[in-house]
């Protein structure tokens, strides 16, 4: 996966500014930043569900502006927010996930299967995804972003609100997705999940890549997490609520 010069520009607001990043196949990526430092606007992108004002997004060697339907069969996504079709039984939203990915239907009812055993999801299939915690919402779109063995994962905060176990257990399923030849990329804001798990990172602030290369590397010694503070800004002295400690009881 390659970016080059990607901007997205919401009025006043650079919120992707001129990233340049390459991802190689069998990478497991995080991307990691503060709120708002444009990771959201720049795995949309990868996506396909944003076009950049500027720049160009290359998946499996396909340009994504100039072939979207090719580039985007290469890539299962988990959006932003979980917006889905959550009238549908979680059974049902699976079966749609595959045969508009072109899947023949008897392939994917073995699918739905062996992803519902997989995310611990088998009891809760009959239900309605409107229904569902969270956690389990989560669960259901990324089973549903895989269900075609898609070449790249673009995650958007994958492990945000799932339990340890299903976490431990996704992180499994990616690693081995990872083992045999498949490309992550995921944002987080687990710096400890980033450092165990991806092998290279690029850390977003304001818009623009300050660090990126092997998590080795971008950490120089220090955890990811002291890093990060440190691009980030650091935790600066909280100045102005000290009206916070004057009880108005
Ligand atoms: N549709 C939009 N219209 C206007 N501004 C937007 C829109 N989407 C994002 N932005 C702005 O772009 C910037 C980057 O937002 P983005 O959601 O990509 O950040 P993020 O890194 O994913 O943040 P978080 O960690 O809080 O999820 C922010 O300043 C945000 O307010």
């Amino acid at each position: 996966m390659r970016l080059r010069g990607v901007t997205k520009i919401y009025g006043e607001t650079r919120a992707v500014d001129g990233v340049d990043l390459e991802i190689p196949a069998g990478s497991f990526y995080g991307l990691v930043g503060p709120n708002g430092a444009g990771k959201t606007t720049t795995l949309s992108m990868i996506a396909g569900l944003l076009r950049p004002d500027r720049g160009s997004v290359e998946i499996a060697g396909i340009d994504l502006a100039r072939r979207p339907s090719l580039a985007k069969r290469q890539m299962g996504i988990l959006p932003d927010r979980l917006r889905t079709f959550d009238r549908l039984s979680g059974r049902q939203l699976l079966y749609y996930y595959g045969v508009l990915r072109g899947l023949k239907p008897a392939v994917v009812e073995n699918r739905i299967g062996d992803l519902a055993r997989a995310f611990d999801l088998t009891d809760a299939l009959g239900r309605s995804v409107a229904a569902y915690s969270a956690g389990m919402t989560k669960k259901v779109m990324l089973a549903g972003a895989m269900i075609h063995s898609p070449r790249l994962l673009v995650l958007d905060e994958p492990f945000e609100s799932v339990d340890p176990v299903s976490s431990a257990v996704i992180l499994d399923i990616l690693q081995k997705y990872v083992a045999h030849g498949g490309t992550v990329i995921l944002s987080s804001h687990g710096m400890e999940l980033v450092q165990r798990a991806c092998s290279g990172v690029a850390v977003l602030v304001g818009g623009r890549i300050l660090a990126s290369g092997s998590v080795d590397d971008v950490r120089d010694g220090r955890t990811l997490e002291e890093r990060f503070l440190e691009l980030a800004g650091g935790t600066s002295a909280v100045e102005g609520l000290e009206w916070l400690h004057t009880f108005s009881d």
